[in-house]
């Protein structure tokens, strides 16, 4: 196959080239950086993908939402079958979720020799992440590298091929403004710092044998950069879930009952917002203990409308946590708007996943009611494309 290249830019401190074929629909552009070669392959523009991005510093719940995301679309979630046992990428029928660390420019030991810190743009490659996901969005699959957690080296790339929903997750997914540009959805996940302190002690300590104090420290060297670049990305965001220490509880500082609240923008396309007992009033409701065994402090739930860095939005609140979760079916009776397919989709999906983090309380019900939003305004934006190309032929 004859392939020319077409030109090639200057960008940062790479080289992209394009390249493409004389004869076929395919295309190819490469980019060489630090003597590495990335692909991106042009294979079929027919499906168009839709992309979700979803934000929160290291250790927030990434990776449980995931979870949850993808099992409301069946099937589960892979890492690329016969590929590096490290790769951060998962994939199922429906989802492809690629971890925004493998755009990390620097090496472990590049940034420590820099003094910078993962979350500080300059050890990221923003340029490849747009143009990766990019391509992955209009049909086109890519070669992208991959960040190594055990190495703290940056691997071989692997093939990522186009899916038909591509999550973005990770530090920075709303971060640049031509990322930003590509999501379809976005949702960024807001622990306080007690929370996020609270969840930290859990796995670093439990299960990677780490200090207490070591753990403080990452804590403390994290924090600037966390709140110079990660925090701010949630003025962009279409939901926001915020995970706070309980009110029920004066003073505590347990941190094991939680006050989550689930901030839902007004006005984005395919994506009506969750409400309580009635759209647009003001709500506080403390469930009948009849109905909803509930141990000390209680449950309780808050609805209203709200404002949120100037946008107008939406938020539904749970303080506390459920004793018995097949009841949760009483409270999914109250919300509407949940785009469930079947009365009861919500209660069956947390109980489906009862033995992930927060599956007790507001944190595995929003995330879970998220990913129910998120498959209906998939199903909109399909439907949408299949019949606008008749609508243009009509008119
Ligand atoms: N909703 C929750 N309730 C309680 N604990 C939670 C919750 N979500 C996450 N955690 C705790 O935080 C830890 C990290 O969760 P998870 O792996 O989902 O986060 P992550 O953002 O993907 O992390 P990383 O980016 O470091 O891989 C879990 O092991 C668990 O201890
Ligand atoms: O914030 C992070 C992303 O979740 C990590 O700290 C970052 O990716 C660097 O990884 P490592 O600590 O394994 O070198």
């Amino acid at each position: 196959m004859a392939v020319s290249t077409i030109y090639s830019t200057q960008a940062l401190n790479s080289t992209h080239f394009f390249t493409s074929s004389s004869s076929s629909k395919q295309v190819f552009f490469y980019r060489r950086q630090n003597n590495r070669r990335f692909n991106t392959i042009i294979t079929c523009a027919a499906q168009q993908t839709v992309v979700i991005g979803l934000a929160a510093d290291s250790g927030c719940g990434k990776s449980t939402f995931m979870r949850r995301l993808t099992s409301v679309f069946g099937g589960a979630a892979e890492p690329p079958k016969g590929g590096n046992p490290d790769s951060n990428t998962l994939i199922s029928d429906m989802t492809t979720v690629i971890c925004l660390d493998d755009y990390h420019s620097l090496d472990r030991t590049g940034r420590k020799e820099k003094g910078v810190t993962a979350l500080d743009p300059r050890a990221n490659d923003f340029d490849l992440m747009y143009e990766q996901v990019k391509a992955l969005k209009s049909g086109i699959a890519v070669e992208k590298p991959i960040y190594n957690h055990v190495t703290g080296l940056l691997d071989a790339p692997e093939l990522i091929q186009p899916p038909k929903i591509l999550v973005i997750e990770g530090l920075h997914p709303m971060f640049d403004e031509r990322v930003r540009d590509l999501l379809d959805f976005s949702i960024y996940l807001d622990i306080s710092n007690e929370v996020k302190f609270a969840w930290k002690i859990q796995r670093d300590m439990a299960e990677r044998g780490h200090s207490l104090e070591s753990i403080k420290a990452s804590i403390e060297a994290r924090k600037p950069d966390f709140e110079a670049f990660i925090d701010p990305q949630k003025q962009y965001a279409d939901a926001v879930i915020e995970v706070l220490p309980t009110q029920l509880i004066p003073d505590d500082n347990e941190g094991k009952v939680l006050r989550v609240r689930l901030i839902m923008k007004e006005g984005v396309k395919y994506f009506s917002p969750v409400y309580l007992f009635d759209e647009g009033s003001t709500i506080s409701w403390i469930p009948c203990g009849r109905k909803l065994t509930c141990s000390y402090p209680g449950i309780k739930f808050n609805y209203a409308p709200d404002s949120y860095f100037d946008h107008e939005v939406s938020v539904v609140e749970m303080d506390g946590q459920f004793d018995r979760l097949d009841e949760l079916i009483y409270v999914e009776s109250h919300l509407s708007n949940l785009s469930t397919k079947f009365y009861g989709e919500v209660t069956q999906q947390m109980l489906k996943h009862a033995d992930f983090p927060g599956s007790n309380n507001g944190t595995g019900l929003f995330q879970t009611i998220v990913g129910l939003k998120i498959r209906d305004l998939y199903e909109q934006l399909i439907a949408n494309k299949a019949t606008a190309p008749a609508e243009a032929a009509k008119a």
